[in-house]
């Protein structure tokens, strides 16, 4: 692939309009996350108007952190309408593991086709149908566990399986990447992977999937190591992460992504 700063200048070029229907813990901070990296955040949930709106937006991104079910049919009426328009939709299946209610939900928008697919290993273990340790929205499973699993999900759904950790790796089924970009104080904010499923939402926006999924992990991953050097903890953390966000050039990208084929 190109330098991952062309991406991130594609992207802030085009400013994506993004569909996020994400959770109630994360919503303020993606679309803060999204702002700064230079998108359009517009969250809109409801099925009243989510598939609508996905033809609207040029890309969607569909998180299932604290669903119910009114949402989980604004979910699938938008999921629909990007598939109509011909956008892609990002999927990110927080806890999908943890109870009948979410294992069904993630068969339902996994059978919707998403373009790419974002989770910690936990998450895209229990997706893929293996066994895993994970109960709750924080992982309790190494990537390498989840890289087999990774694949097969990539190749018998059609997406791009991004699984993200302290190493993170993405696969289309044929081809893999490792990025090693990130920094340990990420997983003590929350919702910084429910912030990540919508930048990668925003690059897939405008370059191709694989690639641009690439491209915002280390993107995201430098912008928390950029972070972590004035940081004395979680809370200033989160606010140095949106700054870093802002700042960081294509050139800085290029010359900082620790990405190598897997
Ligand atoms: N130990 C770590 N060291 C470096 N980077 C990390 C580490 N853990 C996670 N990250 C980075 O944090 C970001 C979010 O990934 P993570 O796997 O924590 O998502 P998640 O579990 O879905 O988060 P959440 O559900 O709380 O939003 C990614 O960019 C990832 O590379
Ligand atoms: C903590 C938490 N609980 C449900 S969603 C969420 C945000 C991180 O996934
Ligand atoms: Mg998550």
């Amino acid at each position: 692939m190109d330098g991952c700063g062309t991406y991130l200048e594609t992207m802030r070029r085009e400013a994506p309009l993004v569909q996020c229907i994400t959770n109630f813990v994360a919503m303020n901070i993606v679309a803060n996350v999204l702002l700064a990296a230079g998108a359009s955040p517009a969250m809109v949930h409801d099925a009243e108007e989510s598939g609508e709106f996905a033809a609207i937006a040029q890309a969607l991104t569909i998180n299932m952190g604290t669903p119910s079910p009114r949402w989980v049919e604004g979910m699938e009426a938008a999921a629909r309408g990007a598939a109509a328009a011909g956008r892609p939709w990002v999927l990110d299946p927080v806890a999908v593991g943890a109870t009948a209610f979410r294992r069904g939900l993630g068969a339902r928008l996994l059978a919707l086709k998403p373009t790419v697919i974002r989770g910690n290993a936990s998450e895209i273990l229990a997706l893929a149908g293996a066994e895993t340790r994970g109960k709750g929205a924080d992982s309790a499973d190494p990537v390498a566990a989840a890289e087999a699993a990774a694949q097969r999900l990539a190749e018998t759904s059609g997406a791009v399986v991004a699984v993200t950790g302290p190493v993170d790796f993405v696969t289309d089924g044929r081809r893999g990447l490792r990025c090693a970009n990130g920094h340990p104080l990420m997983p003590r904010v929350t919702a910084l992977g429910c912030s990540l499923t919508g930048i990668v939402g925003a690059f897939a926006a405008t370059r191709p999937a694989f690639e641009a999924t690439a491209a915002a992990l280390a993107f995201f991953g430098l912008a928390g190591e950029e972070a972590a050097r004035t940081a004395t903890g979680p809370g200033s953390f989160q606010v140095a992460f949106l700054d870093a966000l802002h700042t960081l050039t294509p050139e800085a990208l290029d010359r900082g992504a620790r990405l190598e084929a897997a």
